[in-house]
C-alpha cells in the first residue's frame, strides 16, 4: 500500500439506533455510532472521536436512503442541540422508541412485560412549553444569540424560528435578541425561563445585576407588545418575582378530564407537553385504577400531577417530593381543587428511602411512581414482600432506570410487570418517556 495516497474515508452499513438516536453499525471489528446514520443505510463516514471499541462518527454520504428517512423541517437540524430526529418519519420514531424501551427491560432488567401498550403520541410540532433558552453576546458574530445549546458544543445555536416551541415564541426569538441588546444588563443576562401557559406566556430573565429605569421601560414595551408576562430571577429558581404587567392571570395548566387545574410558578417543574401530560395522566390513572376509600402514595409527586387526579376518584393520596417549593404549590392545588381533605403531602428526599421509613408511612394499597432520570432504586429496594402495594404504576423519563428498578421489582420483589408503554412526549428528540404497570398476584 502507498502510505502517501490520498485515504479515503470508509462505508459501513447501520444496523439498528441507539438510545441517542445514532445509526450503529459495524467496522473493522469496532462499533461506529453514526450521527444521523438510519438502518440500513449504507455510509460513507468520517470518525470525530475515536476510542479503542468505539468510533463517533459524522456520514459523509448517504448511499441509500432508509424508507425512514424525511427531510427535516427545521433549517438548524443538525446544529441545535435541540433535536436530533427530525430526519426520521415520525412513526418511525415512535416505534425506535418503544424498541428501546424493549430492549432496556430485556437487556438491563431481564424482564418482559405480558403485554407492551400502544403507544401515546400526539402533536408533532410546536408542543414544547417550556423551556430555557441561553442568551450571550457573540463578539465574533457582533450579537446576541438567543436559544438552544448546539449539539457538539457549548455554543448557543443561531436560532432564527423553533418548530418544536410553539409558534408564538419562535415569533420571539429575533426579537428577544433585539430586547437583550439594547439592555444595560446585556452582558449579565444568560438566560431566559419560557412557560407558555393557558391564559399567560411568562418569560423568566436571569439577572446577575440589577436593571436600570430604562431596562425597565424596554421589558414594559416588550411585554404589551408580545403580550407576555415579564419576571426577573435574580438567584435561585425560588427568587423569581413578577416585573410586569402584575396584574396577569396565574399560570395554569388544566386536566379536564377529571376536572382539574394546576398552578404553577414558571421556575417550577411541570410536564412540558401539555397535551400529551393529558392523555399520560388519563392512562396512568387507567392502569392504577384508584378507588375511593383505598390509600395510595404518589411517589415524586412535583405538583400534584397524578396526586390530584387520584384524589378526585376518593381514594386517599400521601404524595412525596423532594422540593419543598413544590410540595408548597401541591398544597395550594389541593385547596384549588377542593381536593385537600384526601391529600397530604411530605417533603422527603426518596434517594434515601430505607425499609423501615416506608414501614412507618404505613400500608399502601397501590403506588405512584414518577422519578426523574435516576430513578427509584432506593424505594424499590425499600418495598416489602409481603405488604407492599399490591400494585405499582411507574412513570419514567429514561428507560435504563426503568428497567434497573424493573429488575428488583419483578425479580427480588415478585411483582409481575403486566405491561409497558411509550409516551412520546419529546417529539424529534430522543428522549424516551414510559409508563409500566407492576402487579403483586
Ligand atoms: C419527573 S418529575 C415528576 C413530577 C410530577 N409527578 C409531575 O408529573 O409533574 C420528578 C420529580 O422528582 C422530584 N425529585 C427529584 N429528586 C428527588 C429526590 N431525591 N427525592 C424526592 N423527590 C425528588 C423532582 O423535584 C420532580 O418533582
Ligand atoms: S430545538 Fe428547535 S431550533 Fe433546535 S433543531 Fe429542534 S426545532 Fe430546530
Amino acid at each position: 500500500m502507498n502510505p502517501s495516497a490520498p485515504k479515503t474515508n470508509p462505508i459501513a452499513t447501520v444496523e439498528s439506533l441507539d438510545h441517542e438516536g445514532h445509526g450503529v453499525a459495524r467496522y473493522e471489528g469496532k462499533t461506529i455510532f453514526i450521527d444521523g446514520g438510519l438502518p440500513f443505510e449504507t455510509i460513507t463516514f468520517s470518525s470525530y472521536r475515536k476510542k479503542p471499541s468505539f468510533e463517533n462518527a459524522q456520514a459523509i454520504t448517504i448511499h441509500n436512503d432508509s424508507f425512514m428517512r424525511v427531510k427535516p423541517k427545521c433549517p438548524h437540524f443538525g446544529v441545535c442541540g435541540g433535536c436530533s430526529m427530525q430526519h426520521m418519519e415520525f412513526g418511525a420514531q415512535v416505534a425506535a422508541k418503544q424498541r428501546i424501551l424493549e430492549d432496556n427491560l430485556r437487556r438491563i432488567g431481564k424482564v418482559s412485560a405480558e403485554s407492551m401498550l400502544p403507544a401515546i403520541y400526539g402533536q408533532a410540532w410546536g408542543y414544547r412549553s417550556r423551556g430555557r433558552l441561553s442568551a450571550r453576546y457573540v463578539a465574533k458574530k457582533e450579537q446576541v444569540l438567543v436559544g438552544f445549546h448546539e449539539r457538539r458544543s457549548g455554543f448557543i445555536a443561531d436560532m432564527r424560528e423553533c418548530h418544536v416551541l410553539p409558534k408564538s415564541m419562535s415569533d420571539q426569538l429575533l426579537p428577544l435578541r433585539e430586547l437583550i441588546s439594547a439592555l444595560s444588563i446585556v452582558n449579565d443576562m444568560p438566560q431566559i425561563e419560557l412557560a407558555v401557559g393557558e391564559n399567560v406566556t411568562v418569560l423568566v430573565f436571569r439577572v446577575m445585576t440589577d436593571i436600570n429605569d430604562a431596562d425597565l421601560a424596554l421589558f414594559k414595551a416588550y411585554a404589551d407588545r408580545w403580550q407576555v408576562q415579564i419576571w426577573l430571577q435574580p438567584k435561585g429558581p425560588d427568587s423569581a418575582y413578577p416585573l410586569y404587567p402584575l396584574d396577569a392571570p396565574a399560570l395554569t395548566y388544566s386536566l379536564p378530564e377529571f376536572g382539574i387545574e394546576m398552578p404553577f410558578k414558571p421556575t417550577e417543574f411541570t410536564q412540558v407537553n401539555y397535551a400529551i401530560n393529558r392523555v399520560m395522566v388519563a392512562r396512568a390513572m387507567s392502569l392504577l385504577d384508584p378507588q375511593p376509600g383505598e390509600i395510595i402514595a404518589d411517589m415524586f409527586c412535583g405538583l400534584g400531577n397524578f396526586t390530584l387526579p387520584i384524589a378526585r376518584s376518593g381514594a386517599k393520596v400521601l404524595g412525596m417530593e423532594g422540593s419543598k417549593q413544590l410540595v408548597e404549590r401541591a398544597l395550594e392545588g389541593a385547596i384549588h381543587n377542593q381536593l385537600d381533605h384526601l391529600t397530604s403531602y411530605e417533603i422527603a428526599n426518596l434517594f434515601e428511602m430505607t425499609e423501615e421509613w416506608l414501614d412507618k408511612l404505613g400500608r399502601f394499597d397501590k403506588m405512584l411512581i414518577d422519578p426523574p432520570r435516576d430513578g427509584a432504586m432506593a424505594l424499590c429496594q425499600s418495598i416489602s414482600i409481603e405488604h407492599g402495594p399490591k400494585r405499582i404504576v411507574y412513570v419514567s423519563c429514561s428507560p435504563a432506570t426503568l428497567a434497573r428498578d424493573a429488575d428488583i421489582l419483578v425479580n427480588v420483589k415478585g411483582y409481575t410487570l403486566k405491561n409497558a408503554g411509550v409516551i412520546n412526549m419529546f417529539p424529534h428528540t430522543a428522549h424516551v418517556e414510559s409508563i409500566a404497570w407492576f402487579e403483586k398476584e
